[in-house]
């Protein structure tokens, strides 16, 4: 085993994951994420995202391949280790809201800070700063079933700030909300990772957030490709499509 360089948070080599059923998942991606840093991981529907930053965050044990967090390696780690790792350093932002429906919205956003041991009063102030900074600071006291879907999303986004994770994992995180919200609420994410020096990954098939993101690796059938940007070109029906293409790297 080599150890990865020392700027990278998280560190992948030659990752290799097979479903349940037997299709492919993931082969052969590396990949490093340096510390700070916000990075999208793009491709179409299917090609492998959501289950690589499912590796990454050790929420999945790879079957092939190398995980390095912070020069540590977690492909090794036991199931216990790793949720203690995946509890203490890492958030996780789903696409669809999932919040304990008998708390409040304060009360799920702080969850991540109670269930560490934090005091109740420190836990909901910080709690509600995250609620306010994502506009729904007024549902602080409303219960799941009492918010829209949106609002939702939002206080999960607010859950999953509040502790400051060293590595957030966002998975299509906006992908519930309006077009006209998305903006909002991934500078939002993206304007307090930088001000917390928290690293994000964020998985993404929209290249309008992938451009709030330093840099972009693109999958393609569960393999890392290189995206080309071709120049626009008129519409006509051999074009279509064209804007841009990836090739394997
Ligand atoms: N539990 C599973 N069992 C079998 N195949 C699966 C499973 N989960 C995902 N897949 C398949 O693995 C491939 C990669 O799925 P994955 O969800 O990682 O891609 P994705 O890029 O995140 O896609 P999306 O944008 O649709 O979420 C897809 O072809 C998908 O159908």
């Amino acid at each position: 085993m080599v150890a990865p360089p020392d700027n990278d948070v998280l560190w992948a080599r030659g990752l290799q994951f097979r479903h349940a059923d037997g299709s492919p998942g993931l082969s052969g991606v590396s990949l490093g994420v340096r510390e700070g840093e916000i990075l999208a991981v793009g491709g179409p529907r299917g090609s492998g995202k959501t289950t690589l930053l499912r590796c990454l965050a050790g929420l999945t044990p790879v079957h092939g391949g190398e995980v390095w967090f912070n020069s540590g390696p977690m492909h090794t780690l036991g199931p216990v280790a790793r949720e203690r790792l995946r509890r203490e350093r890492f958030g996780w932002i789903d696409p669809e809201p999932v919040l304990v429906p008998e708390l409040n919205a304060w009360e799920n956003a702080a969850l991540p800070l109670l269930l560490r041991g934090t005091d109740r009063r420190r836990a909901k102030t910080a709690a509600l700063e995250w609620l306010e900074r994502l506009d729904v600071g007024d549902k602080a006291r409303k219960h799941p079933g009492e918010l829209v879907h949106a609002e939702r999303q939002r206080v999960c986004i607010a859950r999953a700030l509040v502790p400051a994770p060293t590595v957030l994992f966002a998975d299509e995180p906006t992908a519930p909300l309006h077009r006209a919200d998305r903006r909002h609420v991934l500078r939002t994410l993206t304007t307090a990772a930088r001000s917390h020096g928290i690293t994000v990954v964020l998985a993404t098939a929209d290249p309008d957030t992938a451009a709030l993101a330093d840099r972009t690796v693109s999958l393609l059938d569960g393999r890392r490709v290189r995206t080309v940007h071709l120049p626009p070109v008129a519409e006509t029906a051999e074009t279509e499509g064209r804007a841009a293409c990836s090739l394997s790297a």
